[in-house]
């Protein structure tokens, strides 16, 4: 099958540094692909690229066969290209149900003139969207924190709802950029089992920017080795960590060194 995403020889230059050296790799269709690497690495500066942050200085960015490198975010959203977002200061006074119900392509405001072409009313559409975010609301368990205001919530359940946003719309991949950080690990279980859920039950592709190797271990095959911003290393996570090469990228040579969040961490 052909990868959903293919980045073709991707360089991304910053005055005379080179963030991201010439990357290639490629995200298959259906399946949660995980990129590690140090600090440093170039994970972030390619995701933006990816995502439409940051324009590529050389290279390609494919997605479905099309290439979308250069597009802005709100366009690759509409194609189904989806990066979660922490959620904005100005949301945070909106309930859980609410937050859903603003993603772009949900908002009744924006969607006036089509509801009324199609001959819906406003409230007819506000309705759907409402159920949408309902559907959303019970298929991830959070029910109990629906009329939450957004900024009232744990850090772990702000992901969750970051997460539902996606569901919002019809995604076809979504980039999870550190979602572990800063969350406890019952919370933690719960929005690993949502991610193999999505992938499993809606056909969700992932592409997870991750430093926690429990994390990593349990969801991500393959995994793609990201060092100095190059591409060192695509494998299973257990091949990962039996290369001498990647241990020395991310320890130099000192395997003992980190290991709570380095690769050589148990999985
Ligand atoms: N806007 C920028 N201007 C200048 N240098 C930048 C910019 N963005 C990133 N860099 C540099 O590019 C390199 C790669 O950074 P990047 O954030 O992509 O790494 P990373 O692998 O995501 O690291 P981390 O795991 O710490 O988030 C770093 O040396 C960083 O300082």
């Amino acid at each position: 099958m052909a990868p959903i995403l293919e980045v073709r020889d991707v360089t991304r230059r910053f005055g005379g540094f080179t963030a991201v050296n010439r990357c290639s790799l490629t995200v298959e269709q259906g399946g949660i692909t995980g990129l590690i690497g140090p600090n440093g690495a170039g994970k972030s500066t390619l995701f933006n690229m990816v995502a439409g942050n940051l324009a590529p200085s050389s290279g390609q960015i494919l997605f479905e066969g099309r290439e979308i490198q250069g597009l802005k975010p709100h366009q690759l959203f509409d194609r189904g290209l989806l990066r979660t977002f922490q959620i904005a200061h100005e949301f945070s006074h909106l309930s859980v149900i609410e937050n859903l119900m603003m993603v772009p392509g949900g908002q009744p405001g924006e969607n006036l003139l089509e509801a009324w072409f199609r001959g819906r009313t406003v409230r007819e559409f506000e309705v759907q969207v409402r159920e949408r975010a309902q559907d959303v609301i019970d298929f991830l368990k959070i029910g109990h924190v629906a009329h939450e205001l957004a900024g009232n919530l744990s850090g772990g359940q702000k992901k969750l709802v970051e997460l539902a946003r996606t569901m919002m719309v019809d995604a076809k991949i979504v980039l999870l950029d550190e979602i572990a950080a800063g969350v406890n690990r019952t919370l933690l279980n719960d929005i690993a089992a949502n991610i193999e859920r999505l992938n499993r039950e809606r056909g969700y592709t992932f592409f997870v920017i991750e430093h926690d190797m429990d994390l990593i271990g349990r969801l991500c095959d393959p995994v793609i080795v990201m060092a100095a911003g190059e591409v060192m290393r695509t494998g299973t996570l257990a091949e990962i960590q039996a290369d001498e090469a990647v241990v020395e990228a991310y320890f130099g040579g000192s395997p003992t060194g980190h290991a709570t969040t380095g690769v050589g961490a148990s999985a």
